[in-house]
């Protein structure tokens, strides 16, 4: 046990920032910035929510990882698995084996290649991919089906499945639960403790904190393309007070079952950031302070991107 924890953890993620090459009016070429000091760590065991509002930066964080992102953008910081940085070669090598993808989107699937097949990938055999398919209640004639003819639901399990029959040491899993069955989800929230127990690193990408609540052992706010608060899941259990940034607390007071109090105003868009803290044009404790730059801090066991955090 002991030896466990000089281990650097399965993925650690620092000062990550991504831009996109855009083109302004006619030929005028403009970057624009992201995602910027976006910083996470999962260690073995461990499973990371990461949660936050359309546009935050989840979905390009696991591309970041997985060496998949668009051909118009770039990236700096350091990404690291198992310690190892994370070069475009390495990501070659581990992508859908020790890494996995659970996509956002069924589009990832190969339209023109049968499901059986895609969710063998590489190194399955029929039978991993037959027990897979049983688990998922999905039937074993699928195998020999094209994606276009899965229904949404049948599809997502199939994207489940392809990660699931890998045996990677790392799954990122990009809002898996959407269009699955209550029963599915649940089974898919069981493999991912089931593979975390075992000694392994989960990411659960979500826009629903609940399912974080109940499965994470730590959930990862992101707000307008950074990291505001990394906290263990019992500090959303306990409530608001043990919460550090203004922002989760005001996701905390949105749940249904607590005071279900709306956020006012909006998630500023990349393109029109202000200097210092993204949160500071809806936070009723800013100060002049705020404008400038605001770094993650250890405060109560946790980390938090905000000056006045105690
Ligand atoms: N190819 C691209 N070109 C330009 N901007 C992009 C591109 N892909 C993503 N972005 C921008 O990057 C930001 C983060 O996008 P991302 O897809 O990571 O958000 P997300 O948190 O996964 O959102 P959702 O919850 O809707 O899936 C958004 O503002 C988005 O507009
Ligand atoms: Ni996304």
């Amino acid at each position: 046990m002991s030896q466990n924890k000089a281990k650097p953890p399965v993925l650690e993620v620092n000062d990550l920032s991504i831009c996109f090459r855009m083109y302004d009016r006619g030929l005028n070429q403009k970057e624009l910035k992201v995602i910027s000091s976006l910083d996470i760590a999962i260690k073995a065991g461990e499973i990371l929510a990461v949660v936050g509002s359309s546009g935050s930066g989840k979905s390009l964080l696991a591309h970041a990882v997985l060496g998949i992102l668009p051909h118009n953008s770039s990236y700096s910081g350091s990404m690291k698995y198992c310690g190892q940085e994370l070069t475009p070669r390495l990501q070659k090598k581990l992508r859908g084996q020790e890494i996995a993808l659970v996509p956002q989107s069924v589009g990832y699937l190969d339209p023109m290649m049968r499901v059986g097949k895609q969710v063998r990938g590489i190194h399955g055999t029929e039978k991993q991919q037959q027990e897979v398919f049983r688990r998922f209640n999905l039937a074993p004639e699928t195998a020999r089906k094209y994606p276009f003819q899965l229904s949404g639901g049948m599809a997502r399990r199939v994207l489940v499945s392809t990660a699931v029959i890998t045996d990677a040491h790392l799954i990122i899993a990009d809002e898996p639960t959407p269009g699955l069955n209550p029963e599915v989800a649940e089974e898919t929230m069981r493999y991912f403790r089931e593979i975390s127990d075992a000694g392994n690193a989960v990411m659960l990408i979500t826009h629903d904190i609940d399912l974080a609540l109940r499965i994470a052992d730590k959930i990862a706010v992101f707000y307008a393309g950074t990291t505001i608060e990394i906290a263990p899941v019992q500090d959303f259990i306990a409530g608001k007070e043990q919460l550090r940034h203004p922002y989760t607390k005001a996701l905390w007071d949105a749940l249904p079952q607590n005071n279900f109090v709306p956020i006012s105003g909006l998630q500023p868009y990349a393109g029109s950031l202000p200097s210092g803290c993204p949160f500071a044009p809806r936070c009723q404790y800013r100060t002049d302070d705020c404008s400038g730059s605001v770094e993650m801090r250890e405060v109560r066991g946790g980390e938090v991107r905000c000056k006045h955090a105690t």
